[in-house]
């Protein structure tokens, strides 16, 4: 047998496996690690989260990836450079890791590595029937396999598009064997760049559980931040839009957009809710020269009541009543006050995080990828039934460092 699928073959079998998690998002804050133990798979799966970092991206790194970030039109030859830089930087930022944490890279059995989503076209954005679902993450794993010496699985999302779905959100597949428990109302809520929900009802039933991205998380509340004070890379506490009231005129020309009216399961990006698309409603409604402030509280409004809409709609297409449900959140936006004190205002769930499951929000995206590495590599296809949208599949490619 060849060396590489021997240890493979061997990782697989033991009781618990030590993974490294990468999850760098679409804030291109940086990237997030997480170092976990992980023993059973599909619904006994048992995580430990070692150690988790978030290694910031310098300037460089993110003004280069914004160089092609949601672009429609890019300098070709830079995407090819960055899918192997971007490698090579992850493979570093691993290295860097484990000698903070004083852990040897013999000591870990897989790396998952989600990559950096350069483009995320699912068919209600690129409208093309000929052409299927797509998304483009770069960054190869061969790059960290070699560097690193670690086996490293990549790639995830293609193989759910192969199987029908739009590559995204995968975070389901970690909420329902993490976090699925019957006789519980959940809805777990990552507020990153883009927002998702995972909705688990206490029937705990694959056939009832779903997930959807719901719209703009921080996205937009970012870019205008940053355009308008260039050395602030986020509204921090919600400091400016607090200062600011909500433009209802703007706030209505931002609903309109078709996204809000498909059916769940759906997927976004910046490639839909990007500058443009707020500069295209403020001429709409006439609110072209709003002050900054007024322009984020309406964009935080705007997320707020996107995602409890979305929530609203997924609760009362069931018996359940929405005072059941708790909602747990997770993902940057969680951080953000004014955020989280309109969706408690809009939605009557009881609010709590992540965190008060034993899982840190900040890590949770890092860990499933970790999760998915797992179940490839020592379970099987968890079977989510007939719903669209979460195909029964095992994710991620296998770089060997040799
Ligand atoms: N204290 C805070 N106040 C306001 N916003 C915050 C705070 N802390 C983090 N955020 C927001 O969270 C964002 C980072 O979130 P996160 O790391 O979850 O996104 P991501 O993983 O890149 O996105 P995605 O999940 O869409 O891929 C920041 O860009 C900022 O908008
Ligand atoms: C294409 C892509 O990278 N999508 C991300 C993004 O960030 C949040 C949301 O949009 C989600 O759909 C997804 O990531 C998480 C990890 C997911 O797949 O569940």
């Amino acid at each position: 047998m060849n060396a590489n699928l021997e240890s493979l073959y061997k990782i697989a079998q033991k009781p618990s496996r030590t993974i490294i998690g990468l999850m760098s998002g679409t804030s291109l804050d940086g990237l997030d690690v997480a170092l976990c133990e992980i023993s059973g798979s599909g619904e006994s799966t048992e995580v430990r989260l070692v150690q988790f970092d978030t290694v910031d991206y310098s300037e460089e790194i993110k003004s280069e990836i914004r160089t092609v970030f949601a672009k429609q039109t890019i300098d070709f030859q830079k995407l090819v450079l960055l899918n192997e830089w971007i490698g090579v930087l992850h493979a570093n930022m691993i290295l860097e890791c484990l000698e903070r944490w004083g852990i040897p890279t013999n000591k870990v059995d897989l790396v998952a590595s989600h990559g950096q989503t350069v483009f995320h076209a699912p068919k209600i954005l690129h409208q093309q029937d000929k052409f299927p679902n797509a998304t483009l993450q770069i960054g190869d794993g061969d790059h960290i396999a070699v560097k690193t010496g670690i086996i490293t699985l990549s790639d995830f999302r293609q193989k759910h598009l192969a199987a029908g779905g739009e590559g995204a959100p995968l975070a389901v597949y970690g909420d329902y064997f993490l976090f699925g428990k019957k006789g519980e109302n959940r809805i777990m809520l990552n507020m990153g760049g883009i927002a998702n929900f995972t909705y688990l009802p206490s029937s705990s039933s694959p056939e009832e559980v779903f997930v959807t991205d719901t719209g703009t998380g921080n996205t937009l509340i970012d870019a205008f931040t940053r355009l308008s004070f260039p050395d602030k890379a986020y509204d921090k506490d919600a400091e400016i839009a607090k200062q600011g009231k909500v433009n209802n005129s703007l706030l209505e020309a931002l609903k309109a957009d078709e996204f809000f009216l498909a059916s769940f399961p759906k997927t976004t990006g910046p490639e839909l809710f990007n500058i443009e698309y707020v500069r295209k409603a403020q001429t709409e409604s006439n609110t072209n020269d709003i002050s900054v402030e007024d322009l984020l509280a309406t964009l935080t409004r705007f997320s707020a009541e996107t995602i409890a809409s979305a929530i609203h709609t997924a609760i009362n297409n069931t018996t359940y009543s929405a005072e059941s449900f708790t909602i747990y959140m997770s993902g940057g936006g969680a951080h953000n006050p004014l955020l989280v004190s309109w969706l408690k205002e809009l939605l009557p769930c009881t609010f709590s995080n992540t965190d008060s499951l034993g899982i840190s929000g900040d890590a949770k995206e890092a860990i499933l990828f970790a999760i998915l590495a797992n179940e490839t590599v020592s379970g099987g296809t968890s079977d989510f039934g007939t719903r669209k949208g979460i195909p029964s599949v095992s994710m991620g490619k296998i770089s060997f460092p040799s």
